[in-house]
């Protein structure tokens, strides 16, 4: 049994949705389809996920939504009519966006999570009568119903452990399961979302659950690639990849899979299989445990914007016991999560993502506390930072990957601020100006990449 998710640009309109529908039914397989809501359909088009954002931000300001809610029904009524479906499905979109609007929330944050959740909600509803519609029989199934239970905890959210049990129920359901990604409820019944992207978690979440043989993520790229297609123009495909690659790899950048939805596919060990919508005939990339490593010994290069470092400096640092653990404490205390921390003999720098911070007031007000209660010599702080990952299971094995990748890099003229190993081995990571992100990258991939072609 397989675990089928379809991403926004995979349901972006009508033609989408009919190539999704021919995907599903060539397979027997493909029991529980999971979801987006409609996405992109050309670049400069808007997701209904960031319209649902906006109308939730004028709901809370007393702003006029007229436009925008209408916007956001006509995106669906535009699909509706141009698949030719019934009016039933029509009025109960109507009708759910109407409720929704009109509903009261305790707090914003419900409000905001229950106006996100709603773009995957209706897309699921909108699916299963097209599929039912056209002979296949269907059935959408809400997380309410089928029990996926979150937890949100300083607005991050969890799955869980009751939400697998609860899932594999669904292993009855006759018909082909159409799930709304993106959303989970929490116990006292409110819909959750998971970050953005989050569908790829829904998906993995009944991989897991469901106990499936593939978890298939269909998107509208051919293949995972060495590097991101944006920035690098045609790169390599990547055909295998193992879970830890693909972890580090989306955790710094490559968002063609969201980095959460690892860890329940690892648990389950359900490989996963990335494919393209537009081209299903492709392989796609396999990611699983294991996988051959004499083929590459580096998998891929990622990058990823919107990081800063703030370097504490003190003289004997390395003989006071406890230190770095204080300026974790801080940084904690004031709900900051802290993702690499290099060290040095006098001095730590602690690298975070930089829009935690509401203003550069708060920024201020933290390199003082860190100064004061830390007696710390010095305290700066170091904004618009890139961090590249380079990732590979092989580079256990071979030496010489770092003076190769510091080669490239200088020879590109790219100043290094920081320089970090995984303690796995299996990733190397550099920090960077973030204006010098693509030249980086470029360097990099022609260096790994093309230099022995
Ligand atoms: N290394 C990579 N390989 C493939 N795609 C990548 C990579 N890094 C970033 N991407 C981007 O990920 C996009 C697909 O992910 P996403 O936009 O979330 O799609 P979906 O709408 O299917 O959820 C691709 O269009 C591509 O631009
Ligand atoms: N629609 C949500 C969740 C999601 O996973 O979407 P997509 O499959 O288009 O990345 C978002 O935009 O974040």
């Amino acid at each position: 049994m397989k675990i089928t998710k379809f991403g926004g640009s995979s349901l972006a309109n009508a033609k989408q949705i009919k190539k999704v529908f021919a995907i599903v039914k060539a397979d027997p397989d493909r029991k529980v389809v999971v979801v987006s809501a409609p996405g992109k359909r050309f670049s400069a088009d808007t997701k209904i996920t960031d319209n649902l954002i906006k109308l939730a931000e004028q709901v809370r300001d007393g702003q006029d939504t007229d436009h925008l809610l209408a916007a956001i029904e006509e995106r669906y009524m535009d699909i509706i009519a141009e698949l030719g479906l019934d009016q039933t499905i029509k009025v109960q979109i109507e009708e759910n966006l109407k409720k929704m609007v009109a509903s009261s929330y305790s707090s914003y944050d419900q409000l905001l999570n229950t106006f996100k959740a709603s773009g995957e909600d209706n897309n699921a509803q909108l699916v299963a009568a097209y599929f039912n519609q056209n002979g296949l029989p269907s059935k959408y199934i809400s997380p309410e119903k089928a029990g996926l239970y979150v937890s949100a905890q300083n607005g991050h959210t969890h799955v869980l452990p009751e939400a697998y049990t609860n899932l594999e129920k669904l292993c009855h359901v006759q018909e082909r399961i159409i799930f709304p990604g993106f959303f989970g409820i929490s116990k006292e019944k409110h819909r959750v979302t998971f970050s953005r992207g989050g569908s790829d978690i829904t998906g993995a979440i009944l991989a897991k659950g469901l106990k499936a043989d593939l978890y298939e993520n269909f998107t509208d790229v051919d293949a995972i690639f060495a590097a991101n297609p944006q920035i690098v123009a045609q790169p390599q495909k990547i055909n295998h990849l193992t879970y830890q690659e693909m972890r580090e790899l989306s955790y710094a950048g490559f968002s063609v899979l969201h980095h959460e939805a690892l860890r329940p596919a690892i648990m389950a060990n359900v490989p996963i299989r990335v494919k393209n919508t537009n081209k299903p005939e492709l392989s796609g990339t396999l990611i699983s445990k294991t996988r051959a490593t004499n083929d590459y010994h580096i998998t891929g290069i990622a990058s990823s914007r919107g990081f800063m470092s703030i370097s504490i400096a003190k003289y004997l640092m390395n003989e006071e016991i406890g230190f770095v653990a204080k300026a974790l404490k801080i940084m904690s205390e004031h709900g900051l999560s802290v993702e690499h921390v290099p060290t040095g003999i006098d001095e730590i720098s602690l690298i975070l993502r930089a829009d935690q911070f509401k203003s550069a007031a708060d920024e201020e007000s933290l390199l003082q506390e860190l100064q004061q209660r830390l007696q710390a010599d010095k305290v700066y702080h170091e904004k618009e930072l890139a961090l590249l990952m380079i990732v590979g299971e092989g580079m256990v094995s071979t030496v010489g990957t770092a003076a190769k990748a510091m080669t490239a890099l200088a020879a590109a003229g790219i100043n290094l601020k920081m320089i970090d190993q995984g303690s796995s081995e299996i990733s190397m990571l550099f920090g960077i100006d973030a204006a010098d992100e693509k030249r980086a990258i470029t360097s990099l991939y022609e260096t790994f990449f093309k230099a022995n072609k």
